[in-house]
């Protein structure tokens, strides 16, 4: 894990753990390993520490960090290179981060390639930098950019890393080479001014200050988020107290965090991120589709979406042919195009020399027979079935045979399109707005505005809902995309279904209809684009919104109208309500097989309405606070207010399991369907037997084969009362009082689909048995 070589007079400590050099035991164990032999021997002048491959250590082994941790630590490795008597010279490119920043941080020097980047992104993962890398940052650079660093664990390019002081020098050609000339020429000058743990922080008489600012913009900036308010307070403590007393209190808030639900959370939304680019559907997956080429495409619309979507394809450097039925409405999406352009780069988000690009590679048009070359066509018009129908007629007959056709409809059926070719024509939904998220899919939204028709206020609700850590609450949300869409969006699917909406509809295909949105419509509310929608704008697409009496008043009429007597609603409530039903939707997506697995919808939800990491995704937060009690909610919101007309069959049947066992999908930690069951044999041992998926390296993740069947004997008469995932173990509660049995799944090997060592612990007693789990008739040894 760390290759060990002497070049002339230098020891040479590469890392080579692929694919990022993370810094698992064996990596630690080899670092220091490494150091006490090149400190023994003489001919050894300076130590080099670098990574092998594509990148310097990008930090700590995160599926470590759901385990019992190991020695050595980290930051006894780190004091042991600190302490050398031997000059150590981190060499740093691709990305060091984490753990990986902080081993160079005790390091003497660090050198770096130009394409290098450093940082701390430890917070992401609802973490601190918890190998001190809080209390050397600072003494380094100084507080205000060790909190911006640390707080948002941003990457900081190599040049920006050497104006800061956390880089030494910058080196162009072979890294190694010029770290062997470097090392060298260091060799015999003190090393006492170099070691950080010695230095005072600059800057410190300001603290006070700095500090308070940072947490005030910390707890603004990241509601809800427990990871950069202790941040804040780590570092703090690099000026308040000696070096070895933050230290301590470095590691105490980095475990506090690390048992957090938040931090289990981000850490597995940040491998259910990269698990769902490993995608597959009946006809092929990830391993054996290749992409079509896409060199040219053309945007259909140049309203809100069209020119969201044009900004984003400009940006990812591709042509991009912008088609309107109009002048005037062509000439006004260029002028959109080019604000948001100037916005993206003033924002930092896109590179001048990409946006002055964009320029060049935008050509507005009239006429659909420019489109006739194109690789890839989005339509964005509006959502009118009629008009999206012939404008597919169109580009069906112009363009290439070759050519995808999509469109960014977020509700109608896309088989309607009605092509020769059906099999390039896709949905291509994206999100507003269309340049900044990250997530392009199908998906359905939430009926959010049930809850205003009983009473709620639609300005409390967005509180609610932003003060848990969305950007933005859903009125907000349907003020940005326009309530015109979500207007045009009904008719049609009410013309689909052969109906019309009058004032008196309560339901739609089944489902329980909200008409306030259709008041606001006629009224001319549009949303931000009007300057009024639920809220009011300081103009016509403005940005800042206040609460307007005028738009309560439309809702308080509406209800009037249909005699709706309006009643309170707690927080908690809302909350139940919106998180509910998200959850309620996302057990019926993944039961129609329209998604694989609950990452995929998590990431959904991550990406596409910028849900709060810290709680992981909709069904993550379901595992958390338990299914059984998430089941019994959304039942009583079913029998009081019913969204649907009809019963929640799919969740009746979840949570109707003999013993009492609740369903749970792979990644929410255990897979219990109606097959869970146990037995007594003669021998007095009670047999359960469970559907369960589990990877215990990640604890997070699972990943397939998803299920394994198996027998686990437990001693003595017990009844299963309930299964759930606890912080760190998966946990049988028993109906026997204090009897409780843990599982404590710690190495399993998908491979083998093998689980070594389950720790029971039922009452007092704890017993240590070796499973073996085989295959759907397996058994288990003891
Ligand atoms: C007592 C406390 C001690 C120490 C405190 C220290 C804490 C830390 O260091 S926390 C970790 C900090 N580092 C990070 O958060 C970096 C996370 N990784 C990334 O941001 C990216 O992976 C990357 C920028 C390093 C590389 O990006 P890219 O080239 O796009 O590759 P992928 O993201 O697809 O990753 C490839 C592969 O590697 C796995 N992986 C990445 N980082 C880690 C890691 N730190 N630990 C374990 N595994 C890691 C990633 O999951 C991918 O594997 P799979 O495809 O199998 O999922």
């Amino acid at each position: 894990m760390v290759d060990y070589s002497v070049k002339g007079q230098v020891a040479l400590l590469e890392v080579n753990n692929p694919p990022v050099n993370a810094l698992s035991t064996a990596v630690r164990t080899g670092l220091r390993d490494g150091i006490a032999k090149a400190s023994k021997d003489p001919k050894v002048k300076a130590i080099i520490i670098c990574g092998k491959g594509q990148t310097f250590p990008a930090g700590a082994d995160i599926r470590e960090f759901g385990q019992p941790p190991r020695a050595p630590w980290l930051i006894e490795v780190g004091d042991s290179i600190e302490a050398s008597l031997k000059p150590v010279v981190a060499a740093i490119h691709g990305t060091c981060l984490g753990g990986g920043l902080e081993v160079s941080l005790f390091c003497h020097y660090r050198i770096a390639v130009k394409s290098a980047r450093v940082g701390f992104p430890e917070v992401n993962l609802g973490l601190l930098p918890g190998a001190a890398g809080t209390q050397r940052l600072p003494r380094l650079v100084g507080l205000p950019v060790a909190l911006d660093m640390i707080t948002s664990g941003r990457h900081v390019t190599a040049l920006d890393a050497k104006k800061y002081g956390i880089l030494d020098e910058l080196v162009a050609g072979d890294l190694i080479n010029a770290a062997i000339k470097y090392a060298m020429s260091v060799v015999g000058k003190p090393l006492m001014e170099r070691r950080l743990r010695y230095k005072q922080v600059p800057g410190a008489d300001k603290a006070r200050e700095v500090c308070e600012a940072a947490m005030a913009q910390v707890k603004r900036k990241y509601k809800g988020y427990e990871a950069p308010v202790e941040c804040v307070r780590a570092v703090r403590a690099s000026v308040d107290l000696p070096y070895a007393d933050g230290i301590r209190m470095e590691s105490e808030l980095f475990k506090q965090l690390n048992a957090s639900g938040q931090a289990r959370a981000q850490q597995y939304a940040f491998f259910a991120e990269r698990t769902v680019s490993r995608w597959s559907m009946p006809n092929g997956s990830y391993r054996t589709a290749k992409a079509l080429p896409v060199k040219t495409t053309a945007v259909l619309g140049a309203g809100t979406m069209g020119t969201g979507i044009a900004v984003c394809l400009l940006s990812a450097g591709l042509p991009v042919i912008l088609l309107e039925q109009n002048e005037k409405l062509l000439q006004n999406g260029l002028r959109t195009i080019k604000a948001l352009m100037e916005g993206s780069v003033k924002l930092g988000k896109v590179p001048m020399e990409v946006a002055q690009k964009a320029t060049t590679l935008l050509k507005p048009t009239l006429n659909y027979e420019d489109l006739k070359d194109v690789d890839l066509v989005i339509e964005a018009v509006f959502e009118n079935l009629k008009l999206k129908r012939e404008v597919f007629g169109k580009l069906d007959k112009i363009c290439k045979p070759s050519a995808l056709l999509c469109s960014n409809t977020s509700t109608l059926d896309i088989d309607l399109a009605a092509t020769s070719r059906p099999d390039k024509v896709a949905g291509m939904h994206f999100f507003a707005p269309a340049y900044h998220m990250r997530l392009l899919e199908n998906i359905y939204g939430t009926k959010t505005s049930f809850m205003v028709e009983e009473g709620a206020n639609p300005y409390e609700i967005d509180q609610i809902m932003e003060d848990l850590g969305m950007p933005m609450g859903p009125f907000k949300v349907r003020d940005l995309s326009g309530i015109d869409i979500g207007w045009r969006i009904t008719q049609e699917v009410a013309k689909s279904l052969g109906t019309t909406i009058t004032k008196e509809t309560k339901y739609l295909g089944g489902e329980r209809y909200c008409g306030i949105g259709d008041d606001l419509y006629e009224k001319g509310r549009h949303g931000r684009k009007t300057g009024l929608g639920f809220y009011k704008y300081e103009k016509k697409g403005g940005k800042i919104s206040t609460p307007d009496p005028d738009a309560l008043d439309i809702i308080e009429a509406y209800r009037q109208r249909r005699g709706i007597v309006k009643c309170k609603i707690s927080s908690q409530e809302v909350i139940e309500r919106q998180m509910y039903s998200s959850i309620n939707e996302g057990f019926k997506i993944l039961e129609e097989g329209i998604c694989t697995r609950p990452e995929d919808i998590d990431i959904s939800w991550l990406y596409g309405f910028t849900f709060p990491k810290y709680l992981g995704g909709p069904m993550f937060y379901a595992s958390r606070i338990g299914l059984q009690k998430v089941y019994e909610r959304i039942c009583y919101y079913h029998e009081n207010f019913p969204l649907k007309q009809r019963d929640c069959k799919d969740l009746r049947r979840r949570g109707s399991s003999t013993s009492g066992v609740y369903t749970m999908y792979p990644a929410l930690g255990v897979v219990i369907n109606s097959y869970c069951d146990m037995t007594t044999d003669g021998g007095g041992w009670t047999w359960v037997f469970w559907e369960v998926a589990v990877d215990a390296a990640t604890r997070c993740c699972w990943r397939s084969p998803p299920f394994f069947y198996g027998y686990v004997e437990v001693y003595g008469y017990v009844e299963v009362c309930r299964l759930c995932r606890g912080n760190d173990n998966l946990h049988l509660l028993l109906s026997n009082g204090e009897s409780e049995m843990r599982f404590d799944m710690e190495d399993f090997n998908n491979n083998t689909r093998y689980l070594q060592y389950t720790t029971f612990t039922v009452g007092n007693e704890t017993s240590r048995y070796l499973a073996t789990l085989s295959g759907p008739s397996g058994n288990v040894g003891t």
